[in-house]
């Protein structure tokens, strides 16, 4: 939205009211991106009929909320929605494309997924993203109408291949903050980028996603990112697990959303209904459930028969 402002009015709706008063009179988000200033163009709502008259969307409500979410909203302008979040649903095992257009049939949809901290787009730091529409010629139109001089949308039809990407790169850097909070070293941590890249290239591939895709910025560069920031919140949960936190510790008290930690059980599911080993998703699984501990899933990893590349 910060981009989007410099020559486009925005409107957030947010469901928290200090939130819209605190964009609206501070123009600062203290809840969600403490210590940004958001641009003048940038106003608050709390009222989702105020999105009525907003001809696209930037739909960043976490996963597992965003049918409830869509469904309270004037989806019946159709406006242009362009999903942010990275995850599946549990309940049905869909990806945020399969409950838009459930929930907004009429309206045209994108993904936009790639490395991209909030904070560092919000601060002006050059990013590159995938902004994936089946429709070719509105993606290029949306990408164009979001890049910014530092902020490069690539176009793409592939909205499976990107959305897949993005929800299990979050699990996969779960998967590496436990390598490095257990103290596993690094040459694990660069195993667990690749054979989790496998993961989701097979994944992704059993799904209808293409395999440039998973290999361009919404698959393994937004993998790279999350599994070696500790500015990712995925990664910085998988840290605490690996120190020996339980998962209900770890997520205590947090407001800011780890989308790996519920996507993980679901993708789990997922590539047992599409036929695919994930032994890398299935051990962050079995350690957020707490059915197994670190020493456990390491020894099972390290275990599995040797096989060729
Ligand atoms: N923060 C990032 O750097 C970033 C970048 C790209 C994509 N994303 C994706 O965007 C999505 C949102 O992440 P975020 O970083 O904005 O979240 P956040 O952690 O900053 O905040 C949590 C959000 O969840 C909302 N929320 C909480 N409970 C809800 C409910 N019951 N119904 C509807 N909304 C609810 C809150 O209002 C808040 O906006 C995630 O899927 C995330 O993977 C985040
Ligand atoms: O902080 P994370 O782990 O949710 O990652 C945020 C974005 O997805 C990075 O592209």
């Amino acid at each position: 939205q910060t981009l989007a402002a410099d020559d486009i009015p925005v409107l957030i709706w947010a469901r928290e009211p200090e939130v819209v008063r605190a964009v609206n009179q501070a123009h600062e988000n203290p809840a969600f991106l403490p210590g940004v200033p958001l641009h003048a163009n940038i106003r608050a709502t709390g009222l989702t009929g105020d999105l009525a008259s907003c001809p696209v969307w930037l739909v960043v409500t976490p996963a597992q909320h965003l049918r409830a979410t869509l469904a309270e909203s004037p989806v019946a302008h159709r406006p242009t929605l362009i999903l942010c979040a990275k995850g599946i649903e549990a309940r049905s095992l869909a990806l945020m494309s399969d409950i838009a257009a459930q929930v907004a049939p009429a309206s045209p949809l994108a993904v936009l997924s790639g490395p991209s901290f909030a904070r560092e787009v919000a601060e002006g730091k050059p990013t590159a993203v995938t902004l994936a529409c089946a429709d070719a010629d509105c993606g290029e139109r949306l990408a164009r109408t979001l890049a910014r001089p530092a902020f490069r949308p690539y176009w793409s039809d592939d909205v499976i291949g990107a959305e897949i990407g993005g929800a299990v790169k979050n699990v996969l850097a779960i998967a590496c903050g436990v390598v490095i909070g257990a103290g596993l070293g690094e040459n694990a941590r660069a195993a667990v980028i690749a054979r989790g890249f496998a993961e989701m290239t097979r994944f992704g591939l059993a799904r209808g996603a293409r395999a440039e895709t998973l290999a361009g910025l919404s698959g393994l560069g937004d993998l790279v990112l999350t599994c070696g920031s500790t500015q990712s919140r995925n990664f910085t949960l998988g840290h605490a697990l690996g120190q020996g936190q339980s998962a209900t510790q770890a997520l205590a008290g947090k407001t800011s959303v780890a989308e790996g930690a519920a996507t993980a059980p679901v993708l789990v599911r997922a590539a047992q209904a599409a036929g695919v080993d994930m032994p890398i998703a299935a051990a962050v699984a079995a350690l957020l459930t707490g059915s197994a501990d670190v020493r456990a899933v390491t020894d099972a990893l390290l275990s599995r028969p040797l096989r060729a590349e």
